[in-house]
């Protein structure tokens, strides 16, 4: 594509070079950069873009997309923008055609439910088939395409470069995880979304966006996205405390979904038990049975939320019942762990308070007998939720485990040490630290009695843990099922 065609749509000025080159890349990290690309200097938390134009034209860059002026000798192209982040995302669409606009893409976003709710909207979609992308925390899936994109919502490249699969696939519906992080970094502001879909709003990321205020402006963003086109509508939590400020957000129509508050798409008659869970739905005059494998009062919400797009697109009752009967957990959700032992073992993917509140207060009803919780927190990232995740976890728990989730760059006993404070906060509370993750699983496995629950939070599907800079090897399932395994034996 010429240079000027991939501009389109940027205010910029050229300062060397012609600006008709041929591009057949385009890169912001020199060090993936291909002969013949453009590359765009990000100035990040961490690393200046402009520290790595010399790299990238070593690589073979014919142009250079910047905020400021560098000298460069080569015989290239230096264009410079305002805010290269932001010119990214046009670039990036401009670069893949705007595969957004050929289908219908539905953008989730939340602090919990995420990747769940968006792998029930694809259930029901592929029921009801209609080929359907999904993008989020697990991966980037098509067919039989998949691959781990290392963060929930991509830069811009990543995600027009999947959508532009997806639409060579012929799929009709694109579903994605929208993070605030993407929506604070303009990562998804070119997308043309049809529907944003808000699950709810609790504590997390506060380092990043330093309050709840900052957090939920950038959620927010992706209501204002949608326009008044028609078709575009948003689908709200009304029982979220902060739904009437999405409801306000956005110029579409709203579908809300609820079950304490009056909603459009209602869910009563609850029955949730350790087998799973069954529901009524309410829609207008359509009123039917929902009953599913997936387990807790959030496995509704999460259900609700699906159904209530889903009634909107006009998909039938008889299938979004039957995609989400046939539905298993979604991976390190509420997953289980079973070797034959006589206890429950469940590895979730509880990392911030309320989704730690939610799954513990889940066990705690589907056990009669103790319940042991294993978890720790992520290094950098907000400090403020240890002391809330310990006092929780020591509120539903007979015995907490402390221990490491990734400590990242900081040093793991101090994020221990963050983390105390809450559970003394429990009169009465239990609990015991073993910083090294494996032997804090084996610790709980082998103190687990008959009809104990023992709940393993934070890590869920991830196959890693990130202590320093060092990537290991570490999957929660694994571990358990290895200690199981030798318990089952005795
Ligand atoms: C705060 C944040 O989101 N930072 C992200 C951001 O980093 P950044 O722009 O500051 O990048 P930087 O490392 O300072 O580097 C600046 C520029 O120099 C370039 N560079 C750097 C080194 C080099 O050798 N060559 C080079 O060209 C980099 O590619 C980049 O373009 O852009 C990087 C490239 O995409 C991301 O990897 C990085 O994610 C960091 C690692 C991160 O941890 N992000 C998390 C918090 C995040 O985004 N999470 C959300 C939400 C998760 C949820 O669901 O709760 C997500 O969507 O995943
Ligand atoms: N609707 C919900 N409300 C509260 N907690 C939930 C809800 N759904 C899931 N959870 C809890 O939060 C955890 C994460 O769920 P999920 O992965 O679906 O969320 P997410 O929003 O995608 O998270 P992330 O921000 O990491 O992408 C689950 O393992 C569960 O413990
Ligand atoms: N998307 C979340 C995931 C946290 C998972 C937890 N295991 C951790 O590492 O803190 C984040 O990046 O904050
Ligand atoms: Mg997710």
């Amino acid at each position: 594509m010429r240079l000027g065609d991939v501009l389109k749509g940027i205010e910029y000025k050229i300062i060397k070079g012609n600006g008709d080159e041929e591009i057949t890349g385009v890169y912001y990290d020199s060090r993936k950069v291909k002969p013949g690309s453009l590359f765009i200097c990000i100035r990040g938390f961490k690393a200046d873009g402009h520290n790595y134009i010399s790299e990238a034209l070593l690589r073979g860059a014919v142009a250079i997309l910047a905020e400021e002026i560098r000298e460069v000798a080569a015989d290239i192209t230096y264009i410079l923008t305002g805010n290269t982040r932001s010119a990214m995302a046009k670039v990036a669409s401009n670069f893949y055609g705007r595969p957004s606009s050929f289908m219908r893409v539905i953008g989730v976003t939340g602090t919990n439910g995420k990747t769940t709710t968006t792998h029930l909207i694809q259930n029901i979609l592929t029921q009801a088939s209609l080929k359907t992308g999904i993008l989020g925390t697990l991966y980037a899936r098509v067919d039989d395409y998949k691959k781990e994109m290392g963060h929930t919502t991509p830069e811009a490249l990543e995600i027009e470069e999947f959508m532009s699969l997806c639409r060579q696939k012929e799929a009709k519906y694109v579903v994605m995880e929208v993070s605030s992080h993407a929506l604070d970094l303009d990562r998804v502001k070119e997308i043309d979304y049809n529907v944003a879909l808000f699950t709810n709003l609790t504590q997390d990321h506060l380092d990043y966006h330093q309050n709840m205020e900052n957090y939920k402006n950038a959620k927010l963003k992706l209501f204002s996205m949608l326009g008044e086109k028609e078709n575009n509508f948003a689908v709200i939590n009304n029982d979220d405390r902060y739904a009437g400020d999405f409801i306000k957000g956005t110029k579409a129509e709203v579908i809300t979904y609820g079950i304490e508050n009056d909603a459009q798409v209602k869910g009563y008659n609850l029955d949730i038990s350790a087998r799973g869970t069954s529901f009524m739905v309410k829609y207008k005059d359509i009123d039917f049975k929902v009953d599913m494998q997936l387990i807790g009062l959030f496995s509704v919400y999460n259900a609700l939320a699906a159904i209530a797009f889903a009634l909107r697109e006009g998909i039938e009752p008889e299938i979004i019942k039957e995609a989400l009967a046939k539905t298993t957990s979604v991976a390190g959700r509420f997953e289980l762990v079973k070797c034959g032992q006589d206890f429950t073992v469940v590895v979730d993917y509880a990392h911030t308070p309320d989704g730690l509140e939610n799954v513990l207060k889940t066990a705690k009803e589907l056990t009669s007998q103790r319940l042991i919780t294993v978890f720790g927190c992520g290094g950098d990232r907000d400090k403020t939720k240890r002391p809330l995740m310990g006092e929780i976890a020591a509120r539903y728990s007979d015995f907490c485990i402390v221990t490491s989730d990734n400590p990242r760059s900081e040093d793991p006993k101090a994020i221990i040490d963050d983390i105390i404070p809450g559970l003394l906060k429990v009169e009465g509370s239990r609990y015991a630290v073993v910083v090294d993750r494996r032997e804090a699983i084996r610790h709980a496995i082998y103190m687990a009695k008959p009809g104990d629950m023992v709940v393993i939070a934070g890590k869920g599907h991830e196959t890693y843990q990130l202590i320093g800079d060092k990537v290991l090897d570490f999957d929660d399932r694994k571990v358990a099922a290895e200690f199981l395994k030798e318990i089952v034996k005795r």
